[in-house]
């Protein structure tokens, strides 16, 4: 394939997706129309205050919930198509709060290997490509930091040989020198692997940092999509200078 027909594939379409949770007067719209493509092999970072929906945007991508209508096509094929061991090992997602199991770091490492009955080559390259000593490989889970904690759910999914990796919040845990190595090392596996990155963030300058693509999301609906550069730096919508001056919770660069 032309290095021109990759820039353009998609790796993921949303087409008038509309989820909603009950509420007291019925069922009530958590995300209400959203149509919007990520092209592959780009970091689309997602912002909106505080319970807009970014997050069901990414469980939407695999399978963790499914839309009342509309549909999500991941490389083609709607989501309900996928078998979900298959989606998921092409979509791997990464939370703000890392739930790793009660065993030791490498145990957690080949999880989603060994449910496939193949063993994880190499651990360690698996740590250390995240920032991690080797040394940690033998450690319990439980008895890591915060931080390490953090970086050790990533290295699981990125063990998992995703395509497409959605992160949500998966820095706000750390102080500000780990943010940005932790960054540096997602960038940097992003490039070697082409990765298409849908990535949720509290922090702006982060969004505006890795993104190449930023969307804002306000009350289940999508605001604005532009080159991150521009979102920034031309918002075309009078919501989105809104919420970047603050005014909307959850922005103010
Ligand atoms: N299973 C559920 N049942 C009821 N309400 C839900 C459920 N899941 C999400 N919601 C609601 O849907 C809205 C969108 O939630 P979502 O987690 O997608 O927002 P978010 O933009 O990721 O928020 P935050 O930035 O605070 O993480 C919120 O109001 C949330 O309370």
């Amino acid at each position: 394939m032309s290095d021109e027909r990759a820039a353009t594939e998609i790796a993921i379409r949303f087409h008038e997706v509309r989820k909603t949770v009950p509420g007291k007067d019925g069922p009530t719209p958590i995300l209400d129309g959203l149509t919007a493509d990520v092209p592959s092999g780009k970091i689309v970072t997602l912002v909106g205050p505080s319970g807009s929906g970014k997050s069901t945007i990414l469980k939407l991508c695999n399978l963790l919930i499914t839309p009342d209508s509309g549909e999500v096509y991941v490389h083609g094929t709607e989501v309900r198509a996928w078998k979900p061991p298959a989606l998921r090992r092409y979509v791997g997602l990464a939370f703000q709060s890392p739930t790793l199991f009660p065993g030791t770091v490498q145990e957690n490492l080949a999880f989603g290997r060994m449910l496939r009955g193949e063993e994880l080559d190499h651990p360690e390259q698996h740590l250390q490509r995240i920032g991690l000593s080797p040394d940690l490989l033998t450690q319990r889970a439980d008895d890591l930091s915060g931080g390490q904690k953090q970086r050790v759910a990533l290295a699981r999914v990125l063990a998992n040989d995703p395509q497409v990796l959605l992160l949500d919040e998966v820095t706000s845990a750390l102080d500000v020198a780990a943010i940005r190595e932790v960054e540096q090392y997602i960038l940097e596996i992003q490039r070697n692997r082409r990765l298409t990155v849908l990535w949720v963030t509290h922090d702006l300058e982060q969004a505006r940092r890795v993104g190449d693509i930023t969307w804002l999301v306000v009350s289940g609906r999508l605001v604005e999509a532009q080159a991150t550069r521009s979102f920034f730096e031309a918002p075309q919508s009078a919501l989105t200078q809104r919420f970047l001056r603050g005014e909307l919770g959850g922005g103010g660069a």
